[in-house]
Formats: structure tokens, sequence, C-alpha cells
């Protein structure tokens, strides 16, 4: 972690978050050096100063937007720039394909959504950035990347190594994008990232004059660390006093790096070599948020936070559903006497109940290459209580239709496909997903993946994972709407 110098900003009032910044050489992927792990301590050195006090005594510092706290600290008398309304702010994700440890990390599926899709989620939602991108050296995550509507940057071979640091890697985004004067790297690592944690620290740079702004969150962890003291090593606390220590509620803790975003200028990043500097801010998270995937064994964790904390998108107003292969399990019986049958599932009938009960429309979609016929597909359509869409070779060309007479946008809505022509429809969606037996060509496209096959409950699935989603977003709304009154 930086150290954060205490040679604060001196105008009146700025007593929160406007601090300077001495940074430290960035650190590269795979040389950097943590801290010893600590040992039983053999013998504990004398503090030089009684830190308990110090830290007692110091003023409770917070970030101006400690996003969930109930009074927000007053902001500093810092006068937006003139010329702001004409600087371009880009989000900038890094998504290298060679990751080590958990390969292709950065697309694998984090609870049905690819890592990254997580926080491109977010970015592209919060609707401040006036452009959205992923550095990548891999031709999946090109794809996951646009999916998730982000434009993609191919980064060359030189900031591509298991070395490459992640501000070598961004210099050479901003170097190629001379329109860009303010980068938000986003790291996909950490996804429980919202639209309003982007909003309010950009906010930060825009309205209120600083260089850069990153996420923290706060920490009260006692640090030691292992020192050598001629032939002997030492362990040595580094931020209390053994013989005072400080209960939890009498000491503000530490600020740490929780890795979610860093928002930086051109010049800092050119110029200068560094991703914080100039009037530097913090953006403090709550922990629940301050998820960072580094090790495999994070991943389980991750997956249960990003459930319960995550971003889980804009509220769906309507469901396409393909009938062939999802409503039902694609066969159609034939029987002697000429006619067509198919099977559904009660299990998916309620489904689809639970979602126009919640006021979801459903729409189901039929193709012409499918083999049903007519008579069959109304009558499904009866049962299911549902409008159908009828269409040609290329879905997206008809739904798009469908929307326009709803005035309806894709992102409010979920599909549900499982073929190769519904990729276009799976990536536009705001939500989508395929039964667990569909082409691994959809799988892909899908953010979501059902643990049941086509016919036998995945409509169901995913109608629960559409109002599980709803419910947070809502809930999520709430919150923010009450808090900012
Ligand atoms: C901005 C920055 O310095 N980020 C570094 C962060 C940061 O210091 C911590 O998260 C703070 O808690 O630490 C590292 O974090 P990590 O290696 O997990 O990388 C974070 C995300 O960025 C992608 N990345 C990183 C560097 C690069 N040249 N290209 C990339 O695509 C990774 O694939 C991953 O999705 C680290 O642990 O070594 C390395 C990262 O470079």
């Amino acid at each position: 972690m930086c150290p954060i110098t205490k040679d604060s900003y001196s105008e009146p009032n700025q007593l929160v978050a406007v601090e300077r910044i001495r940074p430290e050489p960035t650190r590269t992927g795979s040389d950097q050096q943590h801290p010893p792990p600590l040992v039983p301590c053999r013998r504990y050195p004398v503090c030089g100063e009684p830190l308990q006090s110090a830290m007692m005594s110091q003023a409770r510092k917070r970030s101006l937007f400690a996003a969930d706290d109930d009074e927000p600290m007053p902001a500093p008398k810092l006068h937006a720039r003139g010329d702001e309304a004409h600087r371009h702010v880009a989000a900038l994700v890094l998504a290298r394909g060679g990751s080590k440890g958990i390969t292709l990390k950065n697309i694998k599926k984090l609870a049905g959504l690819p890592l990254l899709g997580w926080v491109l989620r977010a970015a592209v939602d919060c609707n401040m950035f006036h452009s959205v991108w992923v550095s990548t050296d891999h031709d999946e995550i090109e794809k996951v990347a646009r999916s998730f509507g982000a434009q993609v940057h191919r980064r060359s071979a030189e900031v591509s190594r298991d070395t490459s640091s992640s501000l070598e890697t961004i210099q050479e985004f901003v170097r190629l994008h001379s329109e860009v004067d303010v980068i938000c790297n986003i790291q996909a690592t950490s996804p429980c990232l919202h639209p309003y944690h982007l909003q309010q620290a950009l906010e930060m740079i825009t309205l209120q004059g600083f260089d850069s702004v990153f996420s923290v969150v706060r920490r009260h962890h006692f640090r030691w660390q292992e020192v050598k003291e001629g032939n002997n090593k030492v362990t040595k606390p580094l931020n209390l006093d053994p013989a005072n220590r400080p209960r939890r509620q009498d000491w503000d803790g530490e600020l740490c790096e929780n890795g979610s975003f860093y928002f930086t200028t051109r010049d800092l990043v050119l110029n200068k070599n560094i991703l914080q500097g100039g009037v530097t801010g913090y953006y403090e998270m709550k922990p629940e948020f301050s998820v960072d995937i580094d090790v495999d064994i994070d991943w389980p964790v991750a997956e249960q936070r990003v459930l319960r904390y995550g971003y889980h998108g804009k509220v769906v107003r309507l469901m396409f559903c393909n009938i062939s292969g999802c409503l039902t399990d694609g066969r159609v019986l034939m029987s002697g006497s000429g006619e067509d049958m198919v099977a559904i599932n009660t299990k998916d009938t309620v489904g689809i109940q639970m979602l126009q009960s919640e006021e979801v429309e459903v729409v189901l979609v039929t193709s012409s290459v499918d083999l049903l016929n007519s008579v069959l597909v109304d009558k499904l359509a009866k049962r299911a209580g549902c409008e159908v869409a009828k269409v040609g070779e290329e879905p997206l060309k008809d739904l798009k239709l469908v929307l326009e007479r709803k005035k309806l946008k894709w992102n409010q809505v979920a599909f549900m496909g499982n073929d190769k022509v519904d990729v276009s429809c799976l990536n536009l969606a705001g939500l989508s997903a395929v039964p667990s037996d569909a082409p691994i060509v959809a799988t892909d496209a899908a953010k979501y993946t059902c643990r049941n096959v086509g016919g036998s409950g995945a409509v169901r699935e995913f109608g629960e994972y559409i109002l599980l989603q709803r419910e947070k977003a809502k809930m999520k709304q709430d919150r923010i709407d009450t808090s900012s009154k």
C-alpha cells in the first residue's frame, strides 16, 4: 500500500480525502514483493512512539463519499475546471489472457457471469463515461468485452507479459487514444462494483478538482514486520503499541487500496509515470464491496459476495424465450396420424407465470427454421399466456421491431436462447441465458448458464434468476434514493 503522507492540502475545510500522496514505483505482476509472513514473535522491540495515542488523537478521516455513510462530509472548496465539459473520460479494464493461477481468469464465469462482465455492466450503466474500453491480447476476451458493450484495445505483446505492469498497459492505451483526458482503470478482479461508486468517485474529478482518485477500504489490521537484528530475526509492530492495544472502536483503522478502481489523468500517466498523484483523493468503499480476487481460493468467496452485494444490472421488463430448445427440449414427436407433438414442463410454465405476476412480460420466440407448426405454437402460447414473436434467420432484426413497438431498450430485456443464431441477442440483452445443453457458441455469449437442460426447468431457473437480480437492483436503487434525500 502506498503511504499516505500528512503534508495535506492546506485550504480550510479540506480535512478529508485531500492528501498528497507520495507514489511508490508501480509493482509488476510477478515480481512484486509481498510483506514477509508474520512469524511467532520471539521478542517485542519497544515501540519508538506511543502509536496508539497518535492513532486515537488523529482527527477521524473519511472520504468525501464514504459510500454508505449516512452524513456525507463537506466537499472541498475546489472549483470545476473551465474545460471540464470537454474532457473525455474513458473507463479502461485491463484483461490479459495469460493470467497465472486461474486460467483465463478475466472471463471465467463468476456466479454465471464472466468476471469481466460484472465491472463492465457497472461501467456501462453508470452513464458517466464517454467510452468504455477493455485492453486485451486475447480473442475470447475481446468477444466477451464487446458483448457487454465495451470497445476493445488490442494491446501489444510488450505490455502483455506476466511482468507487464498496469501502468505500462494504461500508458500504451493512452498514447494511442489522444482523445482521452481522464482514465478510470477498473480492475475486473474486484467484481462487487456498482455504478454509483463510479459516479461518486468521478464527481470528485469532474466537480471537485481532484486529479486522481482511487478506491480504498478501511481495515483494522495490526501489522507486523520481520526485521533482522544482527544474526537474529525479530518481529516489530508496524502500527500498534503492544502494551496499549487499541480497541477496534477506538481506532480509525487504516486505508488500504482495495484494487477496485483508479481514476487518473493523461498527464499523470504519460508525463509523471504514475496513477496516483497531483491532488489525490480516495473513495472509501464498504468492506462488503471490497472483493479482490488474487488467488484461486478467493473465487468461491467472491462468488458468494457477488451474489449478495454485486451489481445485477437494470430492471428487466421483458423476457424473450426461445420455444425450441428452451421451453421444449427441442424434440418434435410425430404420431401415426400425422400430428406433431411437443412436451413442455410445468416447472417452466410456472416460471413464466412467476415472471408475469411480477410484471415481467414474456414473449415466446419461434423461428422459421424450427420444425414447429403454427397451430402448435399458438396452442403453446395460449397455455403459457404469452405473445409470440416469429423470427426469420436473423432473430435480432425481428426482435428489434418488437422492442421498438414496446418502447424498450435491450438493457431492459432478458433473452433466453440456445443456438448460434441467438448469439447477437444473447450479447445485447441486459440479462441472457442458455440451458446447460446449449452449444458452446451460445454458452460463450450468454451471461448466465442454467444448471437445467432445455425443456426441464431451465426457463423457470432463468426466471428465478431474473427476479432475484431485479430484487437486488431495486433494493440497491431504493437504498441510494433514500440516502440521497
Ligand atoms: C493499478 C495496479 O497497480 N494494479 C495492480 C494490482 C493492485 O496493486 C492491487 O489490486 C491493489 O489491491 O495488483 C496486481 O493485480 P492483478 O495482477 O490481479 O491484476 C489486476 C487485474 O488487471 C489485469 N492486468 C494487470 C496488469 C496488466 N499488465 N494487464 C492486466 O490485464 C489482470 O488480469 C487482473 O484482471 C497484483 O496483484 O499483482 C497487479 C496490478 O497491476
